[in-house]
């Protein structure tokens, strides 16, 4: 028997998987096959399996439900870091992950008494080689048309360190199929992604406040993305539309969250991305004799209730806002 737990992020689902709780050895593969299994049973949107670091004080590797593997994952990173704090009795901490070690820490709480974590997103890289991109001769998409793609909207490409494309949008597109049309395209045979990428609308609701809907690589469609949310706040400052510094309010299908951009001298550093880790359920895997895992049991914990109190506000909030956008 192998305990998990259910969590999540502004409604980005993942299960948490220690691997110390793990009997054996376990492989890649193994990974992506129970990824694919169990987020097919319970609808999860990815698994966080949580290890030893000798670098830092544990090490999250974040796996798509599709069954690939992801460089990061901001909204998972918040579960991974309240996992590890409470595991550990810490409150702050660098955790590993594949291609840097990000700070974590509880902060206090964005919604009565919902546990709420900062973690950092970084780094920031606009060269296209980052994503990977291949456009034209271009080395950085940044506030720029890509006609190709939609003639009345402005491409912003980066990594942090999984890849993203952000484009402000009216509400009529972001109700449209606009957006699974194009980032379908772009995460199968193209000419552009040759490893997919993360596409998100954004919708302006107010001076510092915006909504963000992320098509999301190895996914589909989820309430939210934590590395998009973030990489769309700091679009907002390349804008001129918002400060680095000031946090930044992002509502999404699942709820809302903050951001705050950092930059040092003439450099974007990182991102702060503030908001609630849920844990929604603790369930039991258990192993067949060939090393794959199922769902044998899980069981409420009662915290959804209080999550869903600050979504149904966010909901709300978004109905007077944007009235005419359709939200999931
Ligand atoms: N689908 C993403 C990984 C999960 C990121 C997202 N769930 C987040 O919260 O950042 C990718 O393949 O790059």
């Amino acid at each position: 028997m192998i305990p998990a737990i259910q969590s999540h992020g502004s409604k980005n689902n993942f299960i948490i998987i220690d691997e110390k709780d793990i009997p054996f050895q376990t492989s890649d593969l193994l990974r992506e096959s129970w990824t694919k299994i169990l987020c097919e049973d319970t609808q999860t949107d990815g698994i966080l399996f949580i290890s030893d670091s000798l670098s830092a004080q544990a090490k999250m590797r974040v796996f798509n439900s599709d069954g690939s593997e992801a460089s990061m994952c901001g909204n998972g990173l918040r579960c991974a870091a309240r996992y590890i704090a409470e595991r550990d009795q810490l409150d702050s901490f660098q955790v590993e992950t594949m291609k840097a070690h990000l700070r974590v820490e509880q902060v206090d709480e964005l919604y009565g008494d919902i546990p709420t974590y900062s973690v950092e997103i970084s780094p920031i890289l606009f060269n296209l080689d980052s994503l990977p991109l291949r456009l034209e001769e271009k080395s950085e998409l940044v506030l720029e048309p890509v006609p190709e793609w939609e003639k009345d909207c402005l491409f912003t490409a980066l990594a942090v360190p999984n890849p993203h494309i952000i484009t402000n949008v009216p509400v009529d597109l972001i109700n449209s199929d606009h957006q699974e049309k194009l980032a379908s395209s772009f995460n199968h045979n193209n000419q552009w992604f040759s490893d997919g990428v993360n596409v998100s609308y954004v919708v302006e609701l107010d001076e510092g406040e915006f909504f963000v809907r992320t098509f999301e690589r190895g996914v589909g469609f989820t309430n939210a993305c934590g590395t998009a949310m973030s990489s769309s706040s700091l679009v907002q400052v390349l804008a001129g539309k918002w400060e680095p510094g000031v946090p930044i309010n992002i509502f999404n299908d699942g709820g809302r969250v903050k951001c705050v951009i950092h930059k040092q001298n003439d450099h974007y550093d990182h991102i702060d991305l503030i908001g609630n880790a849920t844990f929604t359920h603790h369930m039991k895997l258990k192993l067949t004799d060939t090393g794959e895992a199922y769902l044998q049991s899980i069981t409420e914990t009662g915290e959804d209730h209080l999550y869903e109190k600050m979504a149904e506000a966010s909901r709300d909030y978004l109905k007077k806002k944007a009235p005419a956008l359709n939200i999931r």
